[in-house]
């Protein structure tokens, strides 16, 4: 048998050179850079060698590569029983994976190789491009047309461009701006993976990687995308058949795209990796046709890719929302399937009130902010109401891990940054919050949006409770930050303001008993909370399930999340009213009470009759 070091060079084209065999990686402990430098050289050589015993196919012609789907192969992922080589020719079989890299962490060179040779076989069969991960000398030791794939670990991405020299393909991941400009810039790859998306679970349910978020990855688009530049991109990070087309829908800004997904256990994990490679394929194409026909301008061009045709065209006026309210409030009261499970991690200041509010709207309240139980809790949940009244380190990690697992399972995602423009740690939690969960309803009074719109000049807040003074265009505020945001809205105060970045319903309902008890706010949050899971669930009820955009934020398709959060408004504001004129109601204190009451009893007909509700803006 050869040895490693003989194999390589032979490989090479039979010039024995040289290689440090600790250093088959191009991954760089710290500790031994010169080591590193020296192994660079040698690899360089090897580069540098003529490629006559390679394979004859021609180089890759890099602007024809679609980046569609891009599968990452991951053994250790593959379903019990099924063999590597099988699973990847099936998934190749039908054309529906664009884009091939072989990840091989912890692998022999050895045998990272003899896997790597054969899995070429497989997608030259097809005529599928395919990459190295990170083992530079193995992508050397193969035809030019094979590239490499690198991460920020690895070795500086301007240094893998000298040595593989410009005709193989090179990408990197790149989880910032900056990363993403000097691999655009400076080592002039051919491609960057932008992530991760969302956090990597590890066993115990604890988010491994800290994720980028929809956000995150949109302003890493943008960046490529800026001055007319267009280096193509994949997401990637928990992209799966359920992820992928509100992540794309999400990321997209302006026309700045992404051009197709990074997946492994999407299509490895499952044993018809054919099939599995041609749902996120179709996903794909839906949402290039979408941002075609939209001409990459309009959120809701893209998203209406997706979106099931109208059956009956409706104008959406006042009377419409408000039976609309109506209708989804009985099926919610009524509903066979029980109340939703809506997981609350808030105060302990409002945690007891905001559970029995949360009852008394027909829906069952689970008080957990336990990390290690978030993800089986995804599971059984109607929504996921994320409060930072009094935000400890453990309920922060609570709140990453559930956000990411309700985002991978498709559970509305309610926000409420309490006091959040009072300090510089809010500040900084809610925006971490916001770029690692997709939030499909961000809840607050003046202060706390102003301050995530970066508007806090309009309204100062010492804690949190709305300072005095009114926002100037609280309209044009809630619109913005939607659209910022990709989220629904909710402006809360005498008048609430409720919007999807396109419709702004202003609702007068309401009384100053609830601007006088504490936690009412918090309250409301999970009223809305629940009122997206009966949105869902009706939308399951009518149909076999939600849309892969059930939890954006457009008001679309199966699920109209507007209603949805409407109806959890307008329950709890009307039930106010009836509360406050209540004969055994004198006061705050008494207040409390009465509006559970009024609260449970609320019904369609109080909605119809009650609601005083106004389009502001369509
Ligand atoms: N003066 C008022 N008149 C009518 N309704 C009000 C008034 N003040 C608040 N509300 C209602 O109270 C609910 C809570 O809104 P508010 O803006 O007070 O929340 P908040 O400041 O987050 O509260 P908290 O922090 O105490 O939970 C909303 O439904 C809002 O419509
Ligand atoms: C009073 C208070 N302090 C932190 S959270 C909270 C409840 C109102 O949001």
């Amino acid at each position: 048998m050869l040895t490693r070091a003989r194999s390589l060079a032979c490989i090479a084209g039979g010039v024995d050179v040289p290689i440090f065999l600790q250093s088959i990686s191009s991954k760089h402990p710290s500790s031994c850079r010169s080591h590193r430098r020296a192994s660079f050289q040698h690899i360089s050589q090897i580069a540098a060698t003529p490629s006559s015993t390679m394979s004859e196919s021609p180089p890759l012609d890099k602007s024809k590569v679609d980046y569609s789907v891009y599968l990452v192969t991951g053994r250790d992922l593959l379903p019990a029983g099924v063999d590597y080589y099988t699973s990847l020719d099936l998934c190749l079989s039908q054309g529906h994976v664009t884009v091939v890299q072989i990840r091989e962490k912890n692998t022999e060179t050895d045998l990272f190789l003899d896997i790597a040779r054969k899995s070429l076989a497989i997608c030259d069969r097809y005529n599928v491009p395919m990459l190295i991960n990170d083992n530079l000398s193995v992508c050397l030791s193969l035809p030019e047309r094979v590239g490499l794939h690198i991460g920020q670990e690895d070795i500086p991405v301007t240094e893998a461009r000298r040595i593989l020299g410009e005709r193989r393909l090179l990408g990197v991941s790149v989880k910032n701006v900056e990363q993403a400009r000097v691999a655009m810039e400076e080592a002039k790859v051919d491609y960057v993976g932008v992530g991760p998306c969302y956090g990597t679970l590890s066993k115990a349910g604890i988010t491994e990687e800290k994720a980028i978020g929809c956000s995150g990855a949109q302003k890493i688009v943008a960046e490529l995308r800026k001055d007319g530049k267009r280096l193509p991109c994949v997401l990637i990070g928990g992209l799966n058949q359920k992820t992928a087309a509100r992540t794309l829908f999400g990321v997209t800004s302006a026309g700045n795209a992404p051009d197709g997904i990074a997946v492994i256990s999407a299509i490895v994990g499952r044993t018809d990796s054919d099939v599995a490679a041609k749902e996120l394929s179709d996903i794909v194409k839906k949402y290039k046709a979408g941002l075609a026909a939209s001409a990459g301008s309009s959120i809701a061009g893209v998203a209406s890719a997706f979106a099931l045709p109208p059956s009956v065209s409706t104008t959406k006026d006042v009377s419409w929302y408000k039976s609309a309210v109506a209708s989804l409030l009985t099926f919610h009261r009524s509903s066979t399937s029980g109340p939703p499970l809506i997981q609350t991690i808030t105060s302990h200041v409002s945690s007891t009130m905001s559970a029995n509010l949360a009852l008394a709207f027909s829906s069952s309240p689970i008080m957990s902010h336990e990390a290690a139980e978030a993800a089986d809790l995804s599971l059984a949940i109607g929504a996921l109401v994320l409060n930072i009244g009094t935000i400890s380190p453990a309920s922060l990690q609570g709140m990453h891990v559930a956000g990411t697992s309700a985002n991978r399972n498709l559970k509305p995602v309610v926000l409420d940054p309490v006091g959040g423009g009072a300090t510089q740690f809010r500040r900084d939690t809610v925006r971490g919050i916001l770029n690692a969960t997709q939030v499909t309803l961000l809840k607050g009074n003046a202060a706390e949006l102003a301050s995530i719109a970066g508007k806090s000049d309009e309204v100062k807040s010492r804690g949190v409770d709305s300072g005095a003074g009114a926002l100037k265009d609280p309209v044009g505020l809630v619109r913005d930050l939607a659209r910022k945001e990709r989220s629904l809205v909710l402006l809360s105060g005498k008048k609430d303001y409720l919007t999807d970045g396109e419709t702004v319903i202003m609702s007068d309902n309401g009384h100053p008993l609830l601007g006088a008890i504490t936690g009412s706010g918090c309250a409301l949050g999970v009223t809305v909370g629940a009122g997206l899971a009966a949105a869902c669930n009706l939308a399951k009820s009518q149909s076999d399930g939600v849309t892969s955009l059930g939890n954006t934020l457009v008001a679309h398709g199966e699920v109209d999340l507007l209603v949805g959060a409407l109806t959890g408004l307008l329950a709890m504001t009307i039930a106010s009213e009836k509360a406050a004129v209540r004969d055994d109601v004198r006061g705050p204190g008494t207040f409390i009470p009465a509006l559970q009451d009024e609260l449970a009893a609320v019904s369609a007909e109080d909605i119809l009759k009650m609601a005083k509700i106004d389009i502001v803006s369509s």
